[in-house]
């Protein structure tokens, strides 16, 4: 199952610096596990905003929602979900 994922990041201002940096790290460490495992299929920056167009492949929502809340990222993020399925006219036969 497909999803795209609008994640956008909103650290308080007043965080200690080390603090974002150790949660930007351990959110890279996981995002790219989960990228080579092919459940994070795209991870794009939207340009000019501390947020992300991203693709999920996994096999229920379920399992989506787990990920998600998984992130260290998580409690400073404003997540929108929308499930995908094929176009009718795609010519793509990769995405099931
Ligand atoms: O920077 C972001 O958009 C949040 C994020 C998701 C995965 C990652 O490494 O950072």
């Amino acid at each position: 199952m497909l999803f795209h994922v609008k994640m956008t990041v909103n650290l308080p201002v007043d965080m200690n610096p080390e603090r974002a940096a150790s949660l930007k790290a351990d959110e890279k460490a996981l995002a790219q596990r989960l990228q080579h495992e092919g459940k994070w299929r795209h991870l794009w920056r939207i340009a000019g905003h501390y947020a992300n167009y991203s693709v999920f492949d996994v096999d229920s929502v379920q399992e989506l929602h787990d990920l998600l809340m998984q992130l260290p990222l998580y409690p400073y993020m404003a997540i929108e979900v929308n499930a995908l399925c094929r176009h009718p006219s795609s010519i793509r036969e990769d995405d099931r």
